[in-house]
C-alpha cells in the first residue's frame, strides 16, 4: 500500500524559519499526524487543513516541538469539533505525556476531564511489533536513542519506510534496516552542524554508503540550511509542505 507524506514542518526545535518537524502520513485513505509540536496548529492552518480532517495523531516523544500543539488540539476537538480524534501513544509515554506535558492546561476537575482519554480516543501502542492502525497501514515502534532515560521512538511504516523522528545517529540500525529488512526509504533528522549530541548530524549521515544515502530524505534541520544545499551527498533535504509519494 503506497504512502504519502507531507511535512507540515521540517525545522529543528528552535528554528525560526521552519515549522516543527511534524508529518502528515496518509495511507489507504487514513491520515496520521506524526507529532504535534507548538507550531502544528499554525502550519496546518496555513495549509488549509482542518484539525478534524486528520484521522489520528501519533506521538514519538514529549519534547515541545513534538507535543506542544496538543493542548490546542484537545480544546478545539472538544469544544469546536466535539470529536475525539484517535491518539496513538507508545505505552511508555502515556504517563509523562499527561502528567508532565499536558495536565497543567487540560485537567479540569469541575468538568471531570482528568486524563488523555477525556479528550482523545486513546490507543496505546507497544514496541517492536507492527500495529495495524487502519487496513493496509501499519506502524512499528523502534525505540530511539535521543535523551537518556526519556523514551522516544522512531517508526517503521508498512515495513518499508523508516521515520527517525529525533535520534542520535545509529549506523548499525540504518544498515540493518536497509540490508536485512529491505527498508526502501529513510526519513532522518539531520542536525547541520557537528556534534549531534542528541540528534544525528550531517557529518555522521555522510558516513553511510551511497546505496543507503540514496534512500535518505533529511528533515529536522536548522535555519542555516541554504549553506548546506549540495553538501548532503546522495541524501536529499525534504521541503516543508511538499507532498512526497512512496510507492
Ligand atoms: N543535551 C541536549 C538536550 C537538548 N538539546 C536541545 O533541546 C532540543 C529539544 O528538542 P529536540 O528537537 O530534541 O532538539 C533538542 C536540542 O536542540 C540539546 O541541544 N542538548
Ligand atoms: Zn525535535
Ligand atoms: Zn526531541
Amino acid at each position: 500500500m503506497s504512502l504519502q507524506i507531507q511535512m507540515i514542518g521540517t525545522g529543528s526545535a528552535f528554528s525560526k524559519k521552519f515549522y516543527n518537524n511534524n508529518a502528515l502520513v496518509t495511507c489507504n485513505g487514513f491520515t496520521l499526524l506524526v507529532d504535534c509540536g507548538y507550531t502544528a496548529p499554525r502550519a496546518l492552518h496555513e495549509l488549509g487543513i482542518e484539525i478534524n480532517s486528520i484521522d489520528g495523531l501519533f506521538i514519538t516523544h514529549v519534547h515541545a516541538d513534538h507535543v506542544g500543539g496538543m493542548e490546542e488540539f484537545a480544546f478545539r476537538l472538544k469544544y469546536t469539533y466535539k470529536h475525539k480524534m484517535k491518539l496513538f501513544v507508545p505505552s511508555k509515554l502515556v504517563d509523562s505525556l499527561w502528567n508532565q506535558s499536558l495536565r497543567g492546561g487540560l485537567e479540569n476537575k469541575t468538568e471531570g476531564f482528568m486524563g488523555l482519554g477525556d479528550y482523545f480516543d486513546l490507543i496505546l501502542v507497544e514496541e517492536t511489533v507492527p500495529t495495524e492502525i487502519h487496513p493496509g497501514f501499519t506502524l512499528e515502534l523502534i525505540p530511539s536513542e535521543h535523551i537518556p532515560d526519556k523514551p522516544s521512538y522512531s517508526i517503521m511504516f508498512n515495513e518499508r519506510l523508516f521515520y527517525s523522528s529525533d535520534t542520535k545517529f545509529n549506523y548499525t540500525l540504518l544498515s540493518e534496516l536497509s540490508e536485512q529488512r529491505k527498508c526502501q526509504y529513510i526519513l532522518h533528522d539531520c542536525q547541520l552542524s557537528s556534534p549531534g549530541i542528541v540528534h544525528a548530524c550531517l557529518d555522521e549521515l555522510l558516513t553511510l554508503p551511497d546505496k543507503i544515502q540514496s534512500k535518505v530524505l533529511l528533515m529536522h534541520y536548522d535555519d542555516l540550511i541554504d549553506a548546506f544545499i549540495g553538501k548532503s551527498g546522495k541524501m536529499t533535504f525534504m521541503e516543508q509542505h511538499k507532498t512526497y509519494s512512496f510507492p
